[in-house]
């Protein structure tokens, strides 16, 4: 199957976090490491801010196209997450995973729950910061949000922590090259049981004789 790994479908990562723990930038470095991995671009009706780019980070949708996404069922999942909506559309995943590449998503903890209710082999990633302080601070650093927009994030991110126990796996990204090791080791691992569970483990029984 064109594109696709082992010829079968792809598998689907979703990587939550509060804003500021880091996500992007470690979904970044893996995809810029693993071209396997393909990215899905949410739909947002917030703003483009800083050098994002229509198409790249988002597409960025006004609040009447979005209510018509949402009434041409169009989204897997969608939430309203710091005051704006997110969402993330069928054809930014279908297509892909069914052609054999691992997908990953990037959203907030509602949608990754949606996706595990309709995708459940879908892995699940949480990705915490170290502390408060260092939450506010990389925040801060980053330079593209108001003070306000900060302070609702940081409020925000208190009920988004409680929801790390729901998900399959919980990295601390404290130093980059660890936190990154761990997304790896994990994308990793996933590949190895898709391919263990399936034409592997099928290939290597009937050398075997066991089938
Ligand atoms: N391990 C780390 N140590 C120090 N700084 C980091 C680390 N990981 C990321 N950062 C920095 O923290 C800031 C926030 O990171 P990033 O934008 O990736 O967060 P995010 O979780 O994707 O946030 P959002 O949900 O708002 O998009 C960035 O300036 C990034 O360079
Ligand atoms: N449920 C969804 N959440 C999404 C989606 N795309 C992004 N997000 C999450 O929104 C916040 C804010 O993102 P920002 O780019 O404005 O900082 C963050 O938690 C994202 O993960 C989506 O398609 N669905």
């Amino acid at each position: 199957m064109a594109g696709s790994l082992h010829g079968l479908p792809g598998n689907l990562f979703v990587v939550a976090a509060p804003s500021g723990a880091g996500k992007s930038s470690l979904v970044k470095a893996l995809l810029e490491l693993d071209s396997h991995v393909q990215p899905s671009v949410s739909h947002t009706t917030r703003p483009p801010r800083g050098r994002e780019k229509h198409g790249r980070e988002y597409f960025f949708t006004s609040t009447a196209e979005f209510d018509s996404m949402v009434l041409g069922d169009a989204f897997v999942e969608w939430a309203h997450v710091h005051g704006h909506r997110y969402g993330t559309s069928k054809k930014a995943i279908e297509d892909r995973i069914t052609h054999g590449a691992d997908v990953i998503l990037e959203i907030d903890w509602q949608g990754a729950l949606q996706i595990k209710r309709i995708y459940p082999n879908a892995v699940l990633i949480f990705i915490l910061p170290p502390s408060w302080e260092e939450l506010r601070s990389r925040l801060e650093r980053r330079g593209e949000d108001t003070a306000e927009v900060i302070e609702t994030r940081l409020v925000n991110a208190a009920n988004e922590l409680a929801q790390a126990k729901e998900f399959d796996f919980v990295i601390i990204n404290e130093l980059f090259e660890r936190a990154l090791f761990d997304l790896k080791a994990i994308v990793h691992a996933q590949r190895l049981k898709f391919l263990s569970q399936r034409r592997l483990r099928a290939d290597t029984f009937r050398a075997l004789g066991i089938l």
